[in-house]
């Protein structure tokens, strides 16, 4: 590896006497999907039903997050140079969501090593990405990585629709749109394999992955 002059900084408190003090183990929840497909809904009704438990959570969601951490470039032009902006926005090309999904990764690994349960909730259509994430995640403790397939088909998102992105896809007024223009490499061997578009609430799937997880009160 190459020589740099950054030196990891052990901290004073650690990781055991922070999930001590909360009474829970942090981990991340990755959901994975379709753009439609359910992930915020039920990350969301999760969030709900963990916190109703007492458990302390953080929910991490792609719409967000593409207002902040992984602004596209013409948010970033409104406080910062274009070059800046052209340099660290991002989109939806490949290698823009190969950086989405380190960063998001990178600071879900943080909060779940504060003793969060942490949810995330990104289309992350790439394996290889999401494997990088496992790696970072479980390089502290083996297990702390939960992805979560949410496994509606293609159909029932376009159906859906929420945000009239799909109909912008075929009309070809929206390039790299997963599913319709852009791949989504699903999951081969998710901890969570969730059926999406059949008649359950958003609550009844949220209540299935928290039963899989094994938290209660
Ligand atoms: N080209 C393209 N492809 C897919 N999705 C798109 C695209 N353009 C915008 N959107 C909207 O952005 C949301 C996906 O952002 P993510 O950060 O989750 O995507 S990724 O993980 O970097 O692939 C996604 O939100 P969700 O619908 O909640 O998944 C879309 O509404
Ligand atoms: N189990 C469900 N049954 C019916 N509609 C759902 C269900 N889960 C989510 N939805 C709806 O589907 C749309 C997309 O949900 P969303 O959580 O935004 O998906 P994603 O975050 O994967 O893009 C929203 O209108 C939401 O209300």
């Amino acid at each position: 590896m190459a020589k740099t002059n950054i030196v990891w900084h052990d901290h004073s408190v650690s990781r055991q006497q922070r999930e001590s003090l909360l009474g829970q183990r942090g981990i991340v929840v990755w959901f994975t999907g379709l753009s439609g497909c359910g992930k915020s809904t039920i990350a969301n009704e999760l969030d709900k039903q963990l916190h109703e438990l007492g458990r302390a959570t953080m929910v991490l969601d792609g719409d967000n997050i593409r207002h902040g951490l992984c602004a596209p470039p013409e948010r970033l032009a409104q406080e910062h140079s274009r070059e800046f902006a052209a340099r660290f926005g991002l989109g939806f090309g490949e290698t823009d969501r190969e950086e989405n999904i380190r960063r998001i990764g990178s600071v879900a690994a943080l909060m779940a090593a504060s003793g969060l349960i942490t949810l995330t909730a990104f289309v992350s259509p790439y394996r290889r990405d999401r494997d990088r994430v496992r790696k970072i995640v479980e390089a502290q403790r083996a297990g702390d990585f939960v992805e979560v397939f949410v496994d509606t088909p293609l159909e029932i998102c376009e159906l859906r629709d929420p945000k009239g992105l799909y109909k912008k896809a075929r009309a070809g007024e929206i390039k790299n749109f997963t599913g319709i223009s852009d791949p989504y490499e699903a999951p081969e061997n998710p901890e969570i394999h969730l059926r999406g578009g059949d008649d359950r609430t958003p609550a009844e799937q949220a209540a299935e992955v928290l039963a899989k997880l094994g938290i209660d009160s």
